[in-house]
């Protein structure tokens, strides 16, 4: 039922600042899972391909890219053939080209198999755009995580603000939109929401909830 030695995998897919890397780590620290950033490895090929002055629309050059990615993640921090990248995976422009590397059949075939790697026991949460669908098609529960626009917008706003990074509210809603339009769209592995995902709208519900609502829902299919 497990699939892949039983190891089981939690999913959780969504838009751009709906919570998921929040939900994601919270959940896997409290049943001891593993943790599967998935855009990461979008990000990383983007900074990587910017850096090498490729073209982000170059699908050859970057599936390479994709392919020989030189990443150690350690101690929250994450470094890209040996030069730490943690703030500039995480910058705007970054984001962006992940979103447009991410349309790419040949770079997603690239980080297949990185991604499934990380399916190691007790367990794994996992992430993303197409955790449920590609990845992990029999994960034990998948999650559809979501919230309104205009949440999503002023979250990323307030997160960007805290870290001390400027942003313009404006700018950034356009961003999110246009990258939620490529990802929903693209013919390769577009975010969706399954029949066998929970619906989690957080738009008006905490952080706290949300982690509970899904371990909630773990435990009620997995009773000790
Ligand atoms: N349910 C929630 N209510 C309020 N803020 C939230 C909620 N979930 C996440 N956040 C905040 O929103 C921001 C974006 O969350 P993040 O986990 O980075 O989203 P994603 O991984 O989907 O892009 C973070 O600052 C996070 O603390
Ligand atoms: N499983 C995934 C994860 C991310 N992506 C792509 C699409 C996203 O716009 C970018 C960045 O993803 P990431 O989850 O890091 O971005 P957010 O934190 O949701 O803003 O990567 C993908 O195509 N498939």
């Amino acid at each position: 039922m497990n699939g892949q030695g039983g190891i089981p995998v939690i999913a959780i897919d969504g838009p751009s600042a709906s919570g998921k890397g929040t939900v994601a780590a919270r959940v896997a620290a409290a049943l001891g899972f593993h943790l599967l950033d998935s855009g990461a490895l979008y990000r990383l090929t983007a900074v990587a391909a910017i850096k090498a002055g490729v073209a982000l629309d170059d699908e050859a050059a970057l599936t390479q890219i994709a392919a020989g990615l030189d990443v150690r993640f350690a101690d929250g921090a994450t470094w890209l053939a040996g030069e730490e990248v943690s703030d500039a995976m995480r910058s705007e422009a970054a984001s962006v080209g992940a979103s447009k590397v991410a349309v790419f059949g040949g770079v997603r075939a690239a980080l297949l198999g990185r991604q499934r790697a990380f399916r190691q026991a007790p367990g794994l949460v996992g992430d993303g755009r197409d955790m449920g669908s590609v990845v992990f098609p029999d994960a034990a529960l998948k999650v559809f995580l979501t919230a309104s626009v205009e949440i999503r917008a002023e979250r990323r706003y307030k997160q960007l603000i805290e870290k001390g990074v400027s942003a313009n509210l404006e700018s950034l809603s356009q961003d999110l939109r246009e990258r939620d339009e490529r990802d929903r769209n693209r013919a390769h592995a577009p975010l969706v929401q399954l029949p066998d995902a929970l619906l989690l709208d957080t738009s008006s519900m905490s952080a706290d909830a949300a982690v509970r609502f899904v371990l909630d829902a773990w435990r009620e299919r997995n009773p000790q």
